[in-house]
């Protein structure tokens, strides 16, 4: 389903796509978005407040693993594609129902040559692709053909403008991906980038309706750093608290649960020898819980051990891998630590909320790690 999307490709390739992807996800490019971020989330707070407002006790239950997953796609699509946001959405959906198709597949014998015939779930699968590809299409070339004042300053537009940028900063005539290659990056920014946020805001509203010490902290740093105003980017990048509770749920609730590595000459990892070619699987959420790298309170929701930043808050600098790291880390971090920055401002000024009785505790891996019967969660207005 990505193709030939950043995730997936391998080598040169690589480098030519990262190139590319790369200039999309520059800070200054971030901070433009964070308005987007922000509205996005104010539409979704001002339907809660009014759902509040028609219950005589001024509370509401929401439940929040479905609320962030539209929530993150409306982003996406925004950010995504700019002025033709709902043509984004339309192909984000469709991508949606793609995944529902492959997830319902998954587990099916798979005889070779079978994904060739012509059955019910394989020409849906092929029209699903098709329709994807046209939408996209559509999006994509009428951009390139009136390029007056840019392509844009959504990711779509970015990325373009890098495809058609030599190295030294000319401009070149041909795109340095092809059509379909564009068409993947596309594809990938909605796969990699909109339900992993949504999971990290999911268990960080989670966690903070546990420790409610640490949602008046948060709420007392957003105040005073941004006042009654919407949050600009500026204004984000000094929550220091809100970061340290963002990279303690990554590492006790990150989204991303295995990595998978080829090693492409044999190697040693401590008493193993692997050899070249064989498939390592590195489980992240049992690094992260390590007593050796982070301390008896491994366990622990605890997120002052990052007071000092990520390089000091283990045994090794590196033992955060909610990102993962090296040249293949994730390209959209920042984008993500913003976005869920830009969101739980906005919920930490307006609500106070607590874990409703019906909710049942019960992280499960659906690829990603996910509450398997989602966060209910009790919002009461602050200032009713
Ligand atoms: C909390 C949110 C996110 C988490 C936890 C996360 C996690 C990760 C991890 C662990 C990897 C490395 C995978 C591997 O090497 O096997 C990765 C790669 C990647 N991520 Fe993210 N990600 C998040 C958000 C995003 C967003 C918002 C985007 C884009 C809009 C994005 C785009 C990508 C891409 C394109 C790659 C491949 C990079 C490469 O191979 O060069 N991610 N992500």
């Amino acid at each position: 389903m990505l193709g030939k999307g950043l995730v997936l490709v391998e080598g040169t390739d690589w480098v030519r796509h990262r190139r590319v992807v790369n200039p999309a996800f520059a800070m200054d490019k971030l901070k433009m978005m964070t308005a987007t971020m922000v509205s996005c989330a104010e539409s979704l707070i001002k339907e809660w407040e009014q759902l509040a407002s028609r219950n005589e006790s001024r509370e509401v239950e929401v439940e929040f693993s479905k609320q962030f997953q539209d929530l993150t796609a409306d982003v996406i699509s925004h950010t995504g594609f700019g002025s033709s946001y709902k043509e984004g959405k339309e192909v984000f959906h469709t991508q949606k129902q793609l995944l529902a198709l492959a997830m319902a597949t998954l587990l099916n014998v798979q005889l070779p040559g079978f994904k060739y015939l012509p059955t019910k779930n394989n020409r849906l699968k092929w029209m699903l692709e098709k329709k994807i590809k046209t939408m996209l299409m559509a999006i994509i070339q009428p951009r390139l053909a009136s390029n007056g004042g840019g392509y844009g300053d959504d990711l779509l537009g970015l990325m373009l403008e890098a495809c058609l940028t030599t190295e030294q900063g000319d401009k070149r005539d041909e795109l340095t991906l092809t059509m379909d290659e564009i068409i993947d990056e596309c594809k990938t920014f909605f796969f990699a980038g909109h339900e992993t946020t949504s999971h990290l805001l999911t268990w960080t509203m989670f966690l903070l309706s546990v420790y409610p010490e640490w949602q008046e902290r948060l709420r007392e740093e957003v105040l005073r750093e941004c006042g009654k105003e919407n949050p600009t980017a500026d204004m984000l990048n000094k929550l220091k608290e809100m970061t340290m509770v963002l990279l303690e749920t990554l590492r006790l609730y990150g989204p991303v649960l295995l990595m998978l590595r080829k090693p492409i000459s044999d190697i040693r990892l401590g008493s193993l020898s692997i050899p070249k070619g064989n498939g390592i699987v590195i489980p992240i959420p049992f690094l992260h819980r390590d007593k050796e790298v982070w301390g008896d309170n491994a366990n622990d929701f605890d997120p002052l051990r990052f007071e000092n930043g990520i390089t000091n808050a283990a045994k090794t600098p590196q033992a955060l891998l909610s990102f993962s790291i090296g040249p293949r880390s994730c390209i959209g971090q920042n984008f993500a630590m913003l976005e869920a920055k830009s969101v739980m401002a906005m919920i930490l000024k307006k609500f106070s909320f607590t874990l409703s009785s019906s909710y049942v505790h019960a992280p499960a891996d659906h690829i990603t790690l996910q509450p398997k019967f989602g966060l209910p969660i009790v919002l009461r207005p602050l200032d009713v």
